[in-house]
């Protein structure tokens, strides 16, 4: 994924949303005499496409009760012009921190994490590793500049002094000198991965790594997004050496335990069955090519629509002692939007991404991953549930000196 096309992960989501809708219309106790049913279609992550689908989707029958958006410049769009025909829209792979915007965005619930849902955990490592001063380098990109901002509030929050803040477009040579020049040792940075390349092989020519400093990176790029590639000049040991023994942050999006979801078997059991349903759809690739993304966001496609399931459910019961149904539903009728909404934002269950639940302004709440890069592979070092402040940390994390944390500015020592 990179800042121009955007995220193009609806092609591996798809297939996980058929296997939900499958397991719900086969769920007895859910719908009854309702089947739920899906109407898809592609928006290539284009805004523009977007909005002549959702028209498209609007105005041929049947009505549709909700709909589901992928990347955020696209949920941005439709949830934007959806809230005008009292539609609900759920996000299942859109991380902008602009989408909790309830004023734009009255209608939007997602099961995909806020990109702020980094934050709390970065604070939270910083205060372990007693950091209390913080550079700050990001790719000019909306979903960073504004995860940046809400960093800078968590850290003031904290005490945390953040020491310096620099972006770049798309040379980050500029801005990785500055960190240089203020002497920045622990550095968070948020950039695509093709970005993230650029800037760790200017941090190398700058000497921004080794035992004096900490990178905290983002944690869903590719695995091989550090090799070296046309436009960056640093080799495979240059860049194996800048970023060894940085951190990374990301949203947990498949449960890590063995407890049964709501796909009736344990997470890992679910990923296996759905991969072996991906030939299935083979016809949407038509040359055979794998889905490039969208494999870490499937499982959030999935709880989409049992979030929904369940909230219809709850729906239906409601609008008939109002002597009402969701046949009624003819985007004017507000008081049929408000029910679902209110009983989206009482859905809570178990789903294969982990405890599926909204807070009040529709965003996912969940855990994070936190790992290392520890001799060229990243290893994972803890889990932190921001609701309930709990970090489960197994004590793996490496330094350069043995033992020894690295300090967030040069140590005065006092000459006698
Ligand atoms: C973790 C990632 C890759 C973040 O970007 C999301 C796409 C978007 O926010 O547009 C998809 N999931």
């Amino acid at each position: 994924m990179n800042g121009t096309t955007g995220w193009i992960g609806g092609q591996g989501c798809l297939p996980a949303a058929m296997m939900a809708l499958e397991d719900v219309n086969n769920n007895e106790n859910l719908l009854s005499g309702y089947y739920l049913n899906i109407t898809w279609n592609n928006s290539q992550c284009d805004p523009g496409l977007s909005s002549a689908v959702l028209y498209d989707l609007i105005y041929t029958p049947p009505n549709k009760t909700l709909i589901l958006g992928g990347c955020s410049i696209v949920c941005s769009t439709i949830a934007e012009t959806a809230k005008m025909y009292n539609l609900i829209v759920i996000g299942y792979g859109s991380s902008s921190p602009a989408l909790s915007d309830r004023k734009r965005f009255p209608t939007f619930f997602r099961t995909h994490p806020s990109a702020t849902i980094h934050n709390p955990t970065r604070v939270k490592l910083f205060k372990k590793f007693k950091w209390t001063r913080i550079a700050i380098i990001i790719e000019a990109e909306e979903v960073f500049v504004t995860t940046g901002k809400d960093l800078e509030i968590k850290c003031k929050e904290a005490d945390i002094e953040i020491v310096t803040r620099v972006s770049f477009l798309d040379d980050p040579t500029e801005a990785v000198k500055s960190l240089a020049r203020q002497d920045a040792r622990i550095i968070v940075a948020m950039a695509y991965g093709g970005a993230a390349r650029k800037m760790m092989c200017e941090a190398y020519k700058n000497g921004l790594y080794g035992k004096q400093h900490v990178w905290f990176l983002i944690g869903w790029y590719e695995d091989n997004w550090f090799h070296p590639s046309s436009g960056i000049n640093c080799t495979m040991d240059e860049m194996l050496a800048v970023v060894e023994k940085h951190f990374t942050t990301e949203a947990l999006m498949l449960n890590q335990g063995p407890e049964i979801t709501i796909a009736g078997m344990t997470a890992k059991d679910w990923l296996h069955e759905y991969q072996k349903q991906l030939p299935k759809y083979k016809e949407w690739f038509p040359h055979g090519e794998k889905p490039q993304e969208g494999f870490q966001e499937a499982p959030l496609a999935y709880d989409a629509i049992w979030a929904v399931a369940f909230a219809l459910n709850r729906s239906i019961a409601r609008l008939n002692e109002l002597g009402m149904s969701l046949d009624d539903f003819d985007y004017e009728k507000k008081e049929i939007t408000d029910i679902i909404k209110s009983e989206l934002q009482r859905v809570q269950f178990l789903g294969v991404s982990g405890d599926v639940a909204f807070n009040d302004i529709g965003d996912r709440i969940s855990w994070t991953l936190i790992e290392q890069m520890i001799n060229g592979t990243y290893q994972t070092l803890g889990f932190y549930d921001t609701a309930t402040d709990n970090l489960t940390w197994l004590d793996r994390e490496q330094w350069y000196i043995n033992g020894r944390v690295p300090k967030d500015r040069t140590e005065i020592v006092p000459t006698l």
